[in-house]
């Protein structure tokens, strides 16, 4: 089986493949101050809890956006996984031509959404990522990575908005019955939400217009990938487990 982890800002989703088959994931904080030893001990209750070893890890592939982790991730993998991570970034193979001015400076999670979608869902498409950050990309029919946009996160949005207005408070992130609402609360909730969904769709549409053939599949992942799917006339698929499926590609073009 193989360990593969996908280490954003806010969470670091780990899972456990057997072949082609999700055993497991889970979900935990991204805290730049836990050492190789503490994640080892969380990884390893984890295992233990779900009736894993350790020893049956055949590869660890890690693909992180917060380069001072890297450090602790690597150590854990060789001191409890006994295995060298295999690392998405510069010099391995991921079968996709990236057209970035610099493909050193794409975040690695978005090549591996873009793997995995083009992978199941063909091109030309468009992934959407709602974390901290919100990446929205474009692949194109021949499978190359054209690139995309990069907007504030829904959450980190609404937390900007109490923290600078004092009278604002801190909210819920669930979807008004109105968009006319009549208190504090839901018109913040109207403002942030309708207002994200208007962006995304906005967003996508004029990716389209730029990018050559049809786009028949937009697909989005994610923490806050339904709630904002529900409402968008643009994304089509949610697949929450999309860039876990991308690590487990790479990991399989890279054997
Ligand atoms: N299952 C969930 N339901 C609702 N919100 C979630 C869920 N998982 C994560 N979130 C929230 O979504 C945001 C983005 O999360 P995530 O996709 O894990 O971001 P990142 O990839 O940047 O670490 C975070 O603010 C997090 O609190
Ligand atoms: C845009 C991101 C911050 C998104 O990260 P996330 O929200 O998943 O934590 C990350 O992909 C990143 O740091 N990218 C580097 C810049 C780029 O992709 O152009
Ligand atoms: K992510």
């Amino acid at each position: 089986m193989i360990l593969v982890f996908d280490v954003g800002n806010t969470n670091i989703v780990l899972g456990v493949y057997e072949g082609k088959n999700l055993l497991k994931y889970w979900r935990i904080s991204t805290d730049k101050n836990k050492t190789s030893d503490e994640y080892g001990m969380l990884i390893n209750q984890l295992f233990e809890y779900n009736g894993f070893k350790l020893n049956e890890i055949e590869a660890v592939v890690i693909s992180s956006v917060v380069p001072p982790l890297m450090y602790s991730l690597q150590a854990m993998s060789i001191k409890y996984c006994n295995k060298e991570p295999l690392i998405v970034g510069p010099g391995i193979k991921t079968g996709m031509n990236i057209r970035y001015d610099d493909p050193k400076q794409v975040g690695a999670d978005r090549i591996v959404n873009a793997i995995a979608a083009y992978e199941k869902y063909g091109g030309p498409t468009i992934i959407v990522d709602f974390g901290t950050a919100t990446t929205f990309c474009a692949v194109s029919e021949e499978g190359d990575y054209l690139g995309g946009a990069i907007a504030p996160g829904i959450k980190i949005s609404s937390e900007a908005l109490f923290q600078r207005a004092a009278k604002l408070p801190k909210i819920e992130l669930v979807k008004p019955k109105t968009v006319i609402c009549k208190n504090t609360v839901n018109s913040m909730q109207s403002g942030i939400i309708y207002g994200y969904v208007g962006m995304v769709d906005y967003i996508v549409e004029r990716m389209k217009k730029e990018m050559k053939g049809e786009v028949k599949n937009v697909v989005c992942t994610g923490g806050l990938s339904t709630l904002i799917a529900s409402e968008s006339k643009t994304i089509n698929r949610v697949d929450k487990l999309l860039t876990l499926e991308g690590l487990r590609i790479i990991y399989e073009r890279n054997k």
